[in-house]
């Protein structure tokens, strides 16, 4: 351990490495009150896989990761070797977990759902607006001294009212996302996912009800048949799936030829759902398509050409980034992994928010390999 590191509660019974500074001081307080020495690391750049290991020593019963660092056999075997018994990932998404890895090394990885809906669902829509409206274009010409005077004509972009959105995922972030747009936008929607949304369907359905009583037209919301379907269909197409083998590149130049030339893509889920080549050379061929990202292929690099398409709005990876959203996720890894050294059980209930209150419950929030490892309620 060298001076990039700093400890808390030195005298912990339990070593917990945690290789970002998280936001917040609360997260601290739950480690410690579980008996954990914390040791976090205090760099900026992300850590490798030889850094990682090197921390844990042979002594680490427990770690808090990135999405940015590759949890894999390696780091498990590690991990297990100096006592390790508890993972949390700081994110609420684990594509850069090896979750065979972790239960092979009989390792639980927590995650951080339910604090980042909003939160996320929020920049989706900001996107959306930006993207529609041609925010950074507008605002790029502003700055550099352009704007000569209010034109019938200028910087022309698209209404989203009573127009259709296309939902690829709707899972937690998907939903809140699309009853944003409906609700604030009367846009209806169509969904890709591997089953039904009934709750989204009756939310639409009810809110159609309150429409048709204000005079307003109705909203709709259906389940594609399949992706091509909803890419034919939709205004705006917004990626909020997962990242595994069956979505990477789910969004490739074939995709991208379905989508109507004036519509809006948006993704702030994981980027190499994208085929983001294709996507820089889709978006050059066709000006009036929109796109806003929020997350990359290759983060933190951008594909080639990327940078310089004036259709094209871009943020890095800041959807979740709240102060309330990043504490809650700080709290949340820090009672996934205090909860799993101390034994307590898992919490099994979809409402995540009691460990944000006063006291967190004595339960562990969230283990997206407890039925692998057989410890599911
Ligand atoms: O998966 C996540 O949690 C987001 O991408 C970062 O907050």
């Amino acid at each position: 351990m060298n001076q990039s590191w700093h400890t808390h509660n030195p005298n912990g019974k339990y070593r917990v490495i945690v290789t970002k500074t998280l936001p917040g001081s609360r997260w601290i307080d739950i480690l410690a009150a579980a008996d954990c020495r914390v040791d976090v690391c205090q760099e900026k750049s992300v850590l490798d896989i030889e850094t990682i290991r090197a921390a844990m020593g042979n002594r680490c019963h427990g770690a808090i990761g990135q999405l940015t660092e590759t949890w894999g056999e390696t780091l498990f075997t590690a991990l297990k070797a100096a006592g390790g018994t508890a993972y949390s990932n700081y994110a609420v998404g684990y594509n850069n977990v090896d979750l065979e890895a972790a239960t092979r090394a009989d390792i639980p990885v927590g995650n951080t759902p339910g604090v980042l809906t909003e939160t996320t669902a929020e920049m989706a829509v900001a996107l959306t607006f930006a993207a529609a409206r041609r925010l950074g274009e507008a605002e790029r010409f502003m700055r550099a001294g352009c704007y000569a005077g209010w034109l019938p004509d200028l910087f022309l972009g698209n209404l989203l009212n009573g127009k259709t959105l296309g939902i690829i995922g709707a899972g937690r972030i998907g939903t809140a996302y699309a009853c944003m747009m409906v609700q604030g936008h009367g846009m209806s929607v169509v969904y890709y996912d591997l089953s039904d949304n009934s709750e989204l369907e009756n939310f639409v359905s009810d809110f159609s009800k309150f429409r048709d009583a204000r005079g307003l037209p109705p909203v709709t919301c259906r389940r594609a048949v399949d992706l091509e379907a909803l890419l034919k269909a939709a205004d705006c197409v917004s990626i909020h799936t997962v990242l595994d083998d069956s979505t990477h590149h789910l969004i490739d130049a074939h995709a991208l030829a379905l989508i109507k030339t004036d519509a809006i893509l948006i993704n702030t889920s994981r980027g190499p759902v994208i085929d983001e080549a294709a996507l820089v050379d889709h978006c050059r061929n066709h000006p009036d398509f929109r796109v806003g990202l929020d997350v990359f292929e290759h983060e933190p690099a951008m594909a080639a050409g990327l940078d310089q398409l004036d259709n094209v709005i871009v943020v890095p990876h800041i959807a979740s980034a709240t102060r309330w959203t990043r504490e809650g996720m700080a709290i949340l890894a820090a009672c996934n992994v205090a909860g799993l050294l101390r034994g307590d059980p898992l919490w099994g209930k979809p409402d995540i928010l009691p460990f944000l209150g006063d006291q967190s419950p004595r339960a562990i929030p969230s283990i997206v390999n407890a039925d692998e490892l057989g410890i599911a309620p």
